[in-house]
């Protein structure tokens, strides 16, 4: 029987199974199935598996964008919705080209109608945050790939979101920037808290910064295992990579990845190298 007294999962997922069809397309693609998962209050969970194994439809169910064919999602006890209460940084940094800094980080404040001073606060605060205070009126153009990312996470975090969707926020930055950005982000959470879910195609990068990561199998994506990270924080990337509990646990779970990916023939490893 649940225990009542626990405070409740932000998210919850119960035998979620999820099927893309297109009109007119070839067969359909069985993206999830039966994947049940809590990830608690303040948790920072990584997702890690074989590429295309449904990580980021995963995400996207968790914010309401996709809907599930069988099973449930619930957020913080409801149905999920886009909106204030969630933010999501893409891999791509999808900032509005012809908008300042600022405008960027404001853009969701906006959206929601948040009054000017609430709004100025808000944006001065998270521009602080990660550091670019001094480039809010400068335009995307003008900034590094590390300073584009650190402008997309300050526009996801200025609603203060409960939830940080994060999708391969890393993946197109230099390995320095991504080192310097990976602390900048434990910075940030273990000053602010709240749920991230990291899909992450390293493994190191999942172990370096959450408590939980969480290994998807193949297509159609299920969850294979979950892991606790046995490392304490605060983590600075520098001191985490030496100690033998990361080498244990990278070490397993990039022995289980490799496994899928070379026994799979149909996986994208094959179909890139040919
Ligand atoms: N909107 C869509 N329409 C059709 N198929 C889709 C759609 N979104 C995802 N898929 C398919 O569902 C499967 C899972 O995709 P998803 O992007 O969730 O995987 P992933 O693990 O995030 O992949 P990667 O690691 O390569 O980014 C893939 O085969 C993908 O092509």
């Amino acid at each position: 029987m649940r225990d009542t007294s626990a405070p409740p999962a932000a998210i919850e997922l119960r035998g979620v199974s999820k099927t893309f069809r297109r009109k007119g397309t070839a067969s359909p693609v069985a993206a999830l199935s039966g994947v049940d998962l809590d990830i608690a209050p303040d948790q920072f969970v990584s997702l890690v598996g074989p590429s295309g194994c449904g990580k980021t439809t995963l995400l996207r169910l968790m914010n309401g964008l996709v809907l599930p064919d069988a099973g449930t999602v619930r957020v913080n006890g409801g149905v999920p919705r886009p909106g204030p209460d969630t933010g999501f940084v893409f891999q791509s940094f999808r900032l509005i080209p012809w908008a300042t800094v600022a405008a960027n980080v404001a853009f969701p404040l906006d959206v929601c109608g948040a009054a000017p001073a609430l709004r100025d606060e808000r944006v001065a605060r998270y521009l602080e945050l990660v550091g670019l205070t001094r480039f809010a009126d400068a335009y995307p153009a003008e900034l590094s790939g590390g300073m584009k990312q650190r402008v997309a996470l300050a526009r996801a975090l200025a609603s203060e979101p409960r939830i940080l969707l994060m999708d391969e926020p890393f993946a197109s930055i230099d390995a320095q920037t991504r080192e310097l950005m990976q602390d900048e982000l434990l910075r940030i959470w273990e000053r602010r808290r709240g749920v991230v879910v990291f899909v992450t195609h390293s493994v190191d990068e999942a172990v370096m910064l959450a408590d939980r990561v969480v290994l998807m199998g193949p297509r159609p994506g299920r969850i294979l295992a979950t892991y606790d990270v046995p490392l304490p924080r605060p983590r600075r990337d520098y001191d985490v990579r030496a100690r033998p509990e990361f080498t244990e646990l990278r070490t397993e779970l990039w022995a289980r990845i490799r496994e899928m990916v070379v026994s799979d023939p149909g996986s994208d490893f094959f179909r890139r190298s040919m």
